[in-house]
């Protein structure tokens, strides 16, 4: 059994989750623990205690225990990869790579704990001096969604440390392996007790803590666009500090003058690796006329050869949808798409088994054609595998389409025109913008975030993280 860690005890829960492989869903990954509300209120105590002495430490005590752990994060990818890999579905080759991502973070915040910022400046009056300085907010409740396990939590329970917080983590209910694996190479790394606490179990309770108790100075959130409004609805009123990342509609323009490769590359990578479940994802391809019918025919010959099979087996290009819910809703998405009246060009059937007949929630992807704005495709998450296309006569209306989503994530453009490019980069309503690039694939330090419906709150990533974690203080000094 996998406990919860609280107050620097593994703590057993009140019932335990049984975590599968959507792979292979006879294969048990294990049992993990299940805390209660009074069980998470223990935690959120023992960080608020641990909170006085952690926020004094040294910056070279936080550089080591966050270095340490990037160090055993590396030196365990290939093993932390294939939990990730088992327990979620995405390939192994990816979930390799977001261990080494998750690594990475942890270096990077070790380093950015021993370049704390401030700024000297004199006062308008005579005499007086003024110091510019950043202070931890608190306890950060941190709770995450299923789709990148480890490198969410990476990303921001890496940050809060490093600015003198302390931690309570919340990980999705699908995923608590990556999650477990991290609490317990954070703890061996030498955190004090209470420092970094873990809670594992239900967002309506467990997380449901996490925004009501007023010793929770801020809470960092990344899920959906329901939860995350829950999230602003029970801290904002409270005075609590909110960082919420939530969904995407992400388009990619391909204009006439694209490299066809290129924007055949970029548009399988965005639409269907990582199964289509990730917040950067394209679901929406807006193609100008002149090359929308090579570009379709191109998608589809590319779409024919993705080996959709066992997220760890070596070859498979797409691994399985994260569970049944997920699959339901994507095939539920595929049929609304069918009613309204979109071609299905390409996929969009379950595979009940994969080549070795083991059962799991297997999903070909799926690409929608002649599809026009107002769909429901084209305008809500569907996160799973499944792209539709829209026609633009020009640029211009291909820009106003891309823009025309509520969220604001991510926005990508092919063409070999600078002139587009260059407009496109500053017109996209998006946090990001790619420009011959998948709209997924985002560097990890420099900063992360969207607009609109996408997301709320100062950027995450990089030392623009610094934003949230902290808060300022002016002093001013008579001489
Ligand atoms: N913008 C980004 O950076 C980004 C990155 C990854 C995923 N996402 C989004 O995440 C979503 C998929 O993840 P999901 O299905 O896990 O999202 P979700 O909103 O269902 O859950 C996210 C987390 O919130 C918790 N939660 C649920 N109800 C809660 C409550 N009442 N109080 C507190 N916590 C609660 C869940 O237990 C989970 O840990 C997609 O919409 C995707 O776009 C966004
Ligand atoms: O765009 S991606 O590089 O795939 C990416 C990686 C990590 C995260 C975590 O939110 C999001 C997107």
């Amino acid at each position: 059994m996998h406990a919860n860690l609280i107050a620097g005890t593994w703590t057993e829960g009140v019932r335990t989750y049984q975590n599968t492989n959507p792979s292979d869903t006879r294969d048990v990954i294990g049992d993990y623990a299940v805390a209660s509300r009074e069980q998470a209120l223990e935690a959120v105590s023992a960080a608020h205690a641990a909170f006085p002495a952690w926020s004094l430490s040294t910056p070279q005590q936080r550089f080591d225990i966050l270095d340490a752990v990037g160090n055993e994060i590396i030196a365990r990818k290939a093993e932390l990869g294939d939990l990730l890999a088992r327990e979620e579905g995405k390939t192994l080759p990816e979930a390799i790579g977001e261990v080494g991502r998750a690594a990475a973070i942890f270096k990077f915040f070790a380093g950015e704990a021993l370049r704390p910022g401030g700024e000297l400046i004199p006062s308008v009056r005579p005499g007086v001096g003024i110091e510019i300085t950043r202070e931890p907010l608190g306890t950060i409740g941190i709770i995450t969604p299923w789709n990148f396990p480890i490198a969410i939590p990476a990303w921001k329970i890496a940050p809060a440390l490093a600015y003198g917080n302390c931690v309570v983590f919340k990980p999705a209910e699908v995923v608590p392996g990556s999650a477990w694996a991290l609490a317990d190479i954070l703890h061996r790394a030498g955190l004090p007790a209470g420092v970094f606490n873990l809670v594992m179990g239900r967002g309506s309770d467990v997380g449901q803590v996490l925004l009501e108790d007023e010793r929770i100075a801020g809470v960092s959130f990344t899920g959906s666009v329901g939860t995350g409004q829950r999230v602003a609805a029970a801290c904002v009123p409270r005075g609590a500090k909110v960082q919420l990342e939530m969904g995407g509609k992400n388009p990619f323009v391909v204009l006439d003058d694209a490299d066809l490769a290129v924007a055949v590359g970029a548009a399988v990578n965005s639409g269907f690796f990582s199964t289509g479940q990730r917040c950067t994802a394209s679901s929406r391809v807006i193609v100008t006329e002149g090359i929308h019918d090579r570009f379709v025919a191109a998608m589809v010959e590319k779409m024919k050869t993705l080996k959709v099979d066992d997220a760890r087996k070596a070859g498979t290009d797409i691994g399985p949808v994260v569970d049944d819910r997920q699959l339901a809703q994507d095939l539920e998405y595929i049929g609304i798409g069918q009613q309204e009246g979109a071609k299905l060009a390409y996929g969009g059937e379950a595979l009940e088994k994969n080549a070795d007949g083991a059962p799991g929630f297997y999903l070909r992807p799926a690409l929608f054609t002649e599809t026009t704005p107002g769909m429901r495709i084209n305008r809500e998450e569907i996160f799973g595998p499944v792209v539709s296309v829209l026609r633009a006569k020009n640029y211009e209306e291909a820009l106003a389409l891309a823009n025309d989503t509520p969220f604001g994530l991510a926005s990508g453009i092919a063409t070999t025109s600078l002139k587009h490019a260059t407009h496109f980069k500053r017109h996209a309503q998006a946090g990001m913008v790619m420009v011959n690039l998948p709209t997924a694939g985002v560097d990890y330090h420099v900063p992360f975030g969207g607009r609109k419906g996408s997301s709320y709150g100062p950027r995450e990533q990089g030392r623009y993280a610094a934003e949230f974690y902290t808060t300022v203080k002016t002093a001013y000094t008579q001489a």
